[in-house]
């Protein structure tokens, strides 16, 4: 079974893939390079495995390979084990959904962890199961919220010395965002951190510290149904020891109504800790350290993005992130301390830029959509257009590091939105936004963009661009390559020092998957799932429209070069 050591060093042991992010650091990264920049316009499929046609949306998954299996999940919870030489399936997991689950944002998870002969995931109904690799027998089935109650759970799982970490889903719902950590082998809870001001957590089965102070930063009761989900999961930085979560957008959308309108001397609209990352202690769930990306957050900037822990050029233990609002961040790895910020998309107009002091936005205040209160009928407030749009300069999909080039792979969006708030109220189970708006694009040529971005000056070293929005994982490789997909159907392979295009393959549906790549056999392969979906063609508006054309339906491809210019 998957051991400790293999979870601790999968970012170097090639020849299998046991974690998310290719490594707890989700560098993306292999050091892999039989398949290279100069082979890889021959690289040809292997096998592709189908998940069905009727019970597919996007697919987000990354898949795990491990002891001659690949394990990927496809949309609506299930878990398909697939026999990695032949893509035969060898069992497949069917999660019975209830009626009235409520994801935001389609029927997507992101993948599955392995520890020991268990297998991991997590359901749209809030609950993890746990499952013998070998067979697909249960072995523990545990709830991580009440899906009513607008929970779910779209990530995959991240193991830590045994246990299996988890965050949440529902930040649209007026949930409140928590992480939690239980044994691997038998699911049983050790402790739950919430991660919104004034809750208190659990620590073996008792009542553990408050997170933070009660109502420091949020008025009134709004703390109790604050939102700042930590829906996309967290990376593990072994050398200090520290899981790091991001945390997803307040509760409701609408700030006025969380006193982060204006501008408070006092830090009382600051809403902590959502639209922030935090540092916890993998032992306790103790918050160690917080860094909040948007402050008196107001445009659904969820601050859920992956925290990549890597070295800057003179040697420095950094976190690198790029945020849904537009900035690239670097932070010190010490204290999630801030080192430098600069933006990763074109034309922001929330803010001029992040204060080099403080690591605080410097608002445009005229930018926030306006408060339904100084509406003269009470109804909508002042409509502004804002760049990014809420699905951000980045949403969920992963970028990648290279040790090699020391470059970010950042896969970015560039557009804006019409916004403005409503009122609205708290009902269980109910949507609790208090806004309104419609994605635009800003250029005319292009939504999705690629960058390459170097952490040491902020800067983008080159650029792809593409017509639809990006929403696919991206991974780089010691072949000096970059992989990812296109909503167009292609998975493509770039040169990570000049961002040419070197391949591409057409794999019948929008790709927003998570590439991965392995060494089997002395062979190289890569692979990718396929199936159009997630928040784009959903909550899109006009872009949903230009992309509307795009054909459904869920895969997995596999690459290798031909067999003859492999063989070593
Ligand atoms: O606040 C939340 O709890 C939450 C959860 C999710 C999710 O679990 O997929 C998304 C979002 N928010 C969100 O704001 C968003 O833009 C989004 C896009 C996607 C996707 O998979 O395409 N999920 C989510
Ligand atoms: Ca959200």
């Amino acid at each position: 079974g998957v051991t400790e050591e293999d979870i601790a060093n999968d970012a170097t042991i090639t020849s299998q893939v046991v974690t998310n992010g290719m490594g707890r650091h989700l560098q993306r990264y292999s050091p892999l390079k039989s398949i290279n920049k100069d082979n890889v316009k021959h690289m040809v499929p292997a096998w592709s495995f189908s998940m069905g046609g009727e019970k597919q949306r996007g697919n987000e998954a990354q898949p795990l390979v491990y002891d001659g299996v690949m394990y990927v999940t496809g949309s609506y919870s299930r878990l398909f084990a697939i026999d990695v030489k032949t893509g035969e399936e060898l069992w497949q997991y069917n999660a019975r959904l209830p009626e009235g689950i409520l994801p935001c944002c389609d029927v997507v998870n992101r993948g599955a962890a392995i520890y020991g002969d268990t297998i991991i995931f997590g359901t749209l109904d809030a609950r993890l199961v746990g499952l013998n690799r070998k067979t697909g027998d249960v072995v523990w089935k545990d709830k991580i919220a009440n899906y009513k109650a607008g929970y779910s759970y779209t990530a995959a799982p991240l193991i830590v010395n045994g246990l299996v970490i988890t965050g949440n889903s529902g930040g649209e719902f007026g949930i409140v965002g928590e992480v939690q950590a239980r044994k691997a082998e038998t699911g049983e809870v050790v402790w739950t951190r919430p991660v919104i001001e004034g809750h208190m957590g659990t620590l073996n089965g008792k009542e553990s510290t408050m997170t933070g102070k009660l109502n420091a930063t949020w008025p009134g009761d709004l703390w109790k149904t604050g939102g700042g989900a930590t829906w996309l999961g967290g990376s593990y930085d072994a050398d200090t020891d520290t899981l790091v979560f991001g945390t997803g957008n307040p509760a409701p959308w609408n700030s006025w109504l969380r006193n982060a309108g204006e501008p408070k001397e006092d830090g009382s609209g600051d809403n902590l800790y959502a639209a922030s990352r935090v540092g916890i202690d993998p032992a306790t769930g103790e918050i160690k350290w917080h860094y909040q990306t948007t402050p008196r957050e107001g445009w659904d900037f969820d601050g859920v993005n992956e925290v990549i822990p890597f070295a800057d050029k003179d040697g420095n233990k950094r976190y690198a992130t790029a945020d849904r609002n537009g900035f690239f961040y670097v932070l010190d790895r010490k204290d999630g301390g801030f080192v430098s910020a600069s933006p990763f998309v074109k034309n922001i107009t929330w803010a001029k830029g992040i204060d080099e002091k403080t690591g605080r936005p410097i608002y445009n205040e005229d930018n926030r959509p306006g408060n339904p209160a100084d509406a003269a009928d009470g109804g909508k407030g002042k409509v502004v257009f804002s760049v990014p749009s809420f699905l951000g300069g980045k949403n969920w999909m992963p970028m990648a590091h290279s040790p090699d080039t020391g470059l970010f792979y950042v896969p970015s969006n560039e557009w804006g939105m019409d916004i403005w708030n409503e009122p609205v109220s708290y009902k269980e189970g109910a949507a609790y936004l208090g806004s309104g708006f419609t994605i635009k694009p800003i250029f005319e040529d292009y939504i999705g963009s690629l960058k390459a971005i170097d952490p040491n000056t902020g800067k983008t070293v080159w650029e792809y661009k593409n017509d639809a929005p990006l929403w696919a994982g991206v991974m780089s490789t010691g072949g000096d390559l970059v992989f990812t997909g296109t909503p167009e159907g292609y998975l493509k392979a770039f040169d990570a020092k000049t961002g040419e295009e070197l391949w591409k393959f057409q794999t019948g549906s929008g790709v927003v998957g998570q590439p991965i790549t392995w060494d089997q056999d002395g062979e190289q392969y890569v692979a990718v799932a396929s199936g159009w979906g997630g928040a784009v063609p959903l909550w899109g508006g006009e872009v949903a429209k230009k992309v509307s054309y795009l054909n459904q339906g869920g895969s997995v491809w596999v690459f290798k070069l031909p067999t003859m210019l492999s063989s070593k």
